[in-house]
């Protein structure tokens, strides 16, 4: 059987009277992209600073490498995390900065500070001061900070903000040559759900502090809806025409769009249809189904089912 790398069960946290997370349980095994999902504020970092111990526990319980939270220290030992804005000395340089971690780790070998540097692509900035590295090169420090020590668990909170393409491409490479190579296993946060996609081999969705679904990969593939958004006027009288017309399924988006699932109409069928019947058509486009959709359609359900 797998090992189980987290498990996460029934989790709550509170700041004050506000409930951050409520009973969220899920697990991580090993050899996982977790890619974690959530708007702004859906408590994504939260989970991540309980995991860490940055922020302490206390309902619910976490349990890392089989340790529980109480006594954790080996298996944080073996965890990397890069959470919120990476925090570096921002005096030092570059290698001075990874001197400072290799030490805090007990890490003798200077190859292992060049090799890491390498690694994450900042070797022309070696000897640049953290204060003068860029937004995206400042992440790659962080990211630096959080491999140096070979951990068997990466947490990666937004590992890819302010990064140019070609770095969220080399992050990209960098993660899978981590997962495949190190077997490391990895939590991951971002925003960019077509990246998040790439890399990751399961996904948690989670909502205002509330833990919805999780899905593999290959479950995402075989659900996501791939299909038409219409551009209309009006969605009432658009629905009543599909509707009659039996061009089914479809649900409203919202006061002007509608997503018409795959079906036998393609869009010239779809657009006569609509105009025929005095549907005013603002626009059309073609969907193939995608991360974001999915994560769209979840979110509206779940909005629904809380009303
Ligand atoms: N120390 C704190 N004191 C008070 N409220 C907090 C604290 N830390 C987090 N929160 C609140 O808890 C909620 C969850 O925050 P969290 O940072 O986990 O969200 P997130 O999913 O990581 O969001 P984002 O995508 O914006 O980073 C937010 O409403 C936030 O304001």
């Amino acid at each position: 059987m797998t090992e189980t790398v987290l498990d996460f069960n029934h989790v709550s946290k509170k700041f004050g009277r506000f409930q951050a997370l409520d009973s969220v349980s899920f697990q991580i095994k090993r050899g996982d992209i977790y890619g974690l999902i959530g708007e702004n504020g859906a408590g994504k970092t939260t989970i991540m600073k309980l995991i860490t111990k940055i922020s302490p526990l206390r309902t619910g319980s976490i349990s890392l490498f089989g340790e529980s939270t109480s006594n954790y220290q080996q298996a944080l030992k073996r965890t990397g995390a890069m959470i919120e804005s990476p925090a570096a000395f921002n005096s030092l340089t570059v290698i001075q900065n990874l001197k400072v971690i290799a030490k805090q780790n007990g890490i003798q070998s200077k190859t292992a500070i060049d090799d890491t540097i390498e690694f994450v692509g900042l070797s022309k900035k070696r000897k640049t001061k953290a204060k003068h590295l860029s937004l995206g090169q400042k992440q790659r420090l962080g990211l630096a900070f959080a491999i140096l020590p070979h951990p068997d668990f990466l947490i990666l909170d937004e590992p890819i903000n302010g990064l140019d393409p070609s770095g969220i491409i080399e992050i990209r490479k960098l993660l899978y040559k981590l997962n495949h190579e190190q077997q490391t296993t990895i939590l991951i946060s971002s925003h960019i759900l077509t990246e998040l996609y790439q890399v990751s081999t399961k996904f948690g969705f989670i909502h205002h502090g509330k833990f919805i679904k999780e899905v593999t990969k290959e479950e995402l593939d075989k659900e996501k809806e791939s299909g038409i958004l219409l551009d209309v006027d009006d969605v009432a009288k658009a629905s009543e025409v599909l509707d009659s017309s039996n061009v089914k399924p479809f649900s409203i988006q919202n006061d002007h769009s509608i997503f018409v699932k795959d079906n036998h109409l393609n869009t010239g069928n779809l657009s006569q249809l609509l105009i025929m019947n005095g549907v005013a058509l603002n626009g059309m486009t073609k969907q193939e189904g995608s991360l974001e959709q999915y994560y769209t359609q979840l979110m509206k359900k779940t909005d629904e089912g809380e009303k």
